[in-house]
């Protein structure tokens, strides 16, 4: 099951001046099965905002315009299709792992499933996530110390997958988490897409280990896109834009630096406090040029690149096996 979107646009009317405020602006692109799809930005860029949208979960005061569409052989969209694991979780503490896996299952899959069977998928779901040493571990609370952050996250995972989506959105399922349990965590949705789930996950400055561990990339900047294509492709992107990634830097690192407006704040602050220069003169990033104008060049740059005719075309190539109008307005 692929996910498209075209000219994906969410605006914010002001309930006063009767203008408005583009939160997501002309966004395309899309996410197949076997595929883990990062967005990536600054805090406040809109990655929330677009798993909201794609997953219809689009809050009243907003407009959307532009076509979500789902492909697929069923004249409508069944919801156990789609899930979402948010940055929250609402488990009771007092519950293992196991039986919150278990507690879920009974009032998830189909009431025909044997205990047996249930037992069976529980027991699938706890090897898949890793999480067999915790797995008759309480999950603790405020007052009792449970499992950890990152087996917390695995279990949320987990629970999301009961049903065997065909679509998985995740919103931030690394933030929080030390290097190695935000390896561990993706390592699992890699898994998950390789069993052809089309995995969707916004995920702030991953490590260079689990960046190369993703394979489609949107980067977003202020709701507009700077680069969407295969996440390996985006050095190249950055270097033909003339911004390329200093040698042993990690890549996301760069790419953040580059479109994230807040460093002109920090340099501007910087230098009313008499600092010579707000960025290191060891850095090879150009210091004359402002984070916005860079990010301008690159999101222009983009509009007529290659990556962004590769998009257009494969959002071709995907339609012609067939949509269901999922969403347009
Ligand atoms: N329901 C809403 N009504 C009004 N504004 C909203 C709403 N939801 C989000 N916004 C605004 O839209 C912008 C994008 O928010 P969003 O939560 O998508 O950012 P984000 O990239 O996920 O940020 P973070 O990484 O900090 O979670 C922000 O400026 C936010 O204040």
């Amino acid at each position: 099951m692929c996910l498209v979107w075209e000219n994906l646009t969410v605006e914010l009317p002001s309930k006063t001046s009767g203008s408005t405020r583009k939160l997501l602006s002309d966004l395309c692109g899309y996410a197949e099965p076997g595929h883990i799809m990062a967005i990536m930005g600054p805090s406040g860029s809109g990655k929330s905002m677009l798993l909201d949208s794609l997953a219809g979960r689009l809050s009243s005061n907003v407009k959307m315009s532009g076509k979500v569409l789902i492909n697929a052989n069923r004249s409508s969209t069944d919801c156990r299709d789609i899930s979402y694991v948010t940055q929250e979780d609402f488990f009771l503490g007092t519950l293992t792992v196991r039986e919150t896996i278990t507690y879920s299952a009974h009032l998830r899959l189909p009431r025909k499933m044997t205990k047996q069977e249930i037992h069976s998928v529980v027991d699938n779901i706890i090897m898949e996530m890793g999480l067999q040493d915790c797995a008759d571990t309480k999950i603790g609370n405020w007052h009792s110390r449970g499992i950890s952050t990152g087996e917390k996250k695995r279990l949320s995972i987990g629970v999301e997958t009961l049903t065997n989506p065909h679509i998985l959105f995740l919103d931030e399922p690394t933030t929080g988490l030390d290097s190695a349990s935000a390896f561990f965590v993706i390592r699992a949705l890699r898994n998950m897409a390789y069993d052809g789930k089309a995995v969707i996950c916004s995920i702030h400055q991953p490590s260079s280990d689990v960046f190369s561990l993703l394979d489609d990339l949107l980067l977003l900047s202020a709701g507009e896109t700077v680069y969407f294509g295969e996440a390996k492709m985006a050095v190249k992107f950055f270097a033909e834009a003339g911004f390329p990634c200093p040698t042993r830097r990690n890549p996301s690192d760069h790419f953040l630096r580059c479109i994230n407006l807040d460093f002109d704040i920090i340099a501007e602050a910087l230098l009313r406090y008499q600092n010579i220069c707000a960025i290191p003169e060891s850095s090879s990033y150009p210091v004359n040029i402002r984070t916005a104008e860079i990010r301008e060049t690159l999101i222009e740059k983009y509009k007529c690149s290659e990556f962004s005719n590769n998009t257009r075309r494969r959002i071709q190539e995907i339609s012609v096996t067939g949509f269901i109008k999922f969403c347009i307005s």
